[in-house]
């Protein structure tokens, strides 16, 4: 018992997160990756993971107590309490070979036990609805929202630290030729295009026997046929387009059951401006209402029965439901977006939004403080728009 460190991790905790996380830039990762030091990267997540940890676990704390009291979130939360005890571990180490060696162990040992963070979530979700018979508060929905955001973006950014150190210094053979850790400093936007495409087509033919075709345009201030190119994250981008492509897939087959002939195409339009790069999706399915676009965004709305890993095949392109929102927080991490705009009775164009210059693409952080704090306890503020229609006065009969 002796030999285990006896830190009082409650005390750990208030310590680490009274330091704000400190975001990088695309720019930072890129350059530092270039040559990079394992002893300074060390030396550096070895403050940066507990600051970040300790930062998203004292808002696990906050959270109302009937969410607080799920198993789900009690997971959950023991995973993060785990993972800040083992990091702990590295804080007086010297940086010899055998501690850096075991640092990175213990950084994939991590990254490996959250794995399931966002479907055990979505679980405390489900059974969070469940119990309110399905009626959930608006307050309730507020907290749980900006929560979820706040834990997935804290999340990305985690394993975006670990991934960059384990791929740099994980030992592997060097990793593929120009990459940067998970980085590609020269992403061709269209392939991934193309990639993600040709991957949610096989899902779309596996269950509707027919797909949209794939029509690309491009449009580069500079040189229209040069492709467009930035600094990314390849599987971020991936992963949005992947999700969108399977959103429009599914509104283009469900309005065009009968017939599978002539199915419009999907449109994708990749713009190189001086500011933004845009990658726009464009469908003919029929879009949906603008008072609905919010709901996507949801968790609350998204969260239903998930369809179990093994059925996920036959389920038509359905995922964890989780697709819009956690995409949206991929593009916003290095300060993009994605917004959707519909056109009700015809289709639904969906933006990506990424930063043209590395130096403007600094990761969003969530910060622990009394602002995030006071949200926990706030009630909704009642509106200050008069929006409905004034009830004619009740005349009471004397
Ligand atoms: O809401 S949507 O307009 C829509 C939303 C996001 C997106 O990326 C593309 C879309 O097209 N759309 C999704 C969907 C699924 C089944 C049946 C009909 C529809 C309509």
């Amino acid at each position: 018992f002796s030999s285990r460190l006896c830190t009082n991790i409650p005390k750990m905790l208030d310590f680490y997160s009274q330091f704000n996380p400190s975001p990088l830039s695309i720019k930072q990762f890129i350059d530092f990756g270039q040559n990079a030091c394992e002893k300074k990267s060390f030396i550096f997540l070895r403050k940066e993971l507990p600051v970040r940890l300790a930062n998203i676990m004292k808002e696990i704390a906050l959270l109302p107590t009937n969410l607080l009291g799920t198993n789900s979130v009690n997971q959950v939360n023991d995973w993060y309490l785990k993972s800040f005890e083992e990091v702990l571990k590295f804080e007086k180490m010297e940086p010899t070979h055998e501690n850096l060696v075991g640092f990175c162990n213990q950084l994939v040992q991590i990254r490996n036990r959250h794995s399931d963070v966002v479907q055990t979530m979505s679980q405390g979700v489900l059974e969070l609805k469940e119990s309110q018979e399905g009626y959930v508060d608006q307050s309730l929905e507020t907290s749980i929202q900006y929560f979820l955001d706040r834990l997935y973006m804290s999340r990305i950014s985690i394993r975006m630290l670990i991934n960059q150190h384990t791929i740099l210094f994980g030992g592997r053979e060097e990793s593929k030729g120009r990459q940067i850790g998970c980085l590609d400093p020269a992403c061709d936007i269209s392939s991934v295009v193309k990639d993600a495409y040709e991957n949610a087509r096989f899902l779309c033919d596996q269950y509707y026997l027919a797909s949209p075709e794939l029509v690309i345009n491009q449009c580069n201030n500079l040189d229209n046929t040069l492709p467009i190119r930035t600094v990314y994250v390849p599987s971020h981008l991936y992963h949005m387009l992947f999700e969108l492509f399977k959103n429009s897939m599914r509104a283009v087959m469900e309005l065009h059951d009968e017939t599978t002939e002539n199915l419009p195409p999907i449109h994708v339009l990749i713009v190189c401006g001086k500011e933004d790069i845009c990658v726009k999706i464009s469908d003919q399915g029929g879009g949906i209402p603008r008072s609905q676009i919010d709901q996507l965004f949801k968790y609350m709305y998204s969260t239903a029965p998930q369809p179990s890993k093994s059925d996920l095949h036959t389920v038509p392109l359905a995922g964890y439901g989780y697709g819009l929102p956690i995409s949206r927080l991929y593009a916003r991490y290095f300060h993009g977006d994605i917004v959707l705009l519909s056109a009700e009775g015809y289709g639904t164009d969906a933006v990506i939004y990424l930063k043209a210059l590395s130096d403007e693409a600094n990761e969003l952080l969530p910060i622990f403080n009394k602002t995030s704090s006071k949200f926990y306890r706030a009630t909704v503020p009642t509106g200050d728009w008069s929006n409905q229609v004034k009830q004619a006065k009740k005349i009471v009969l004397i």
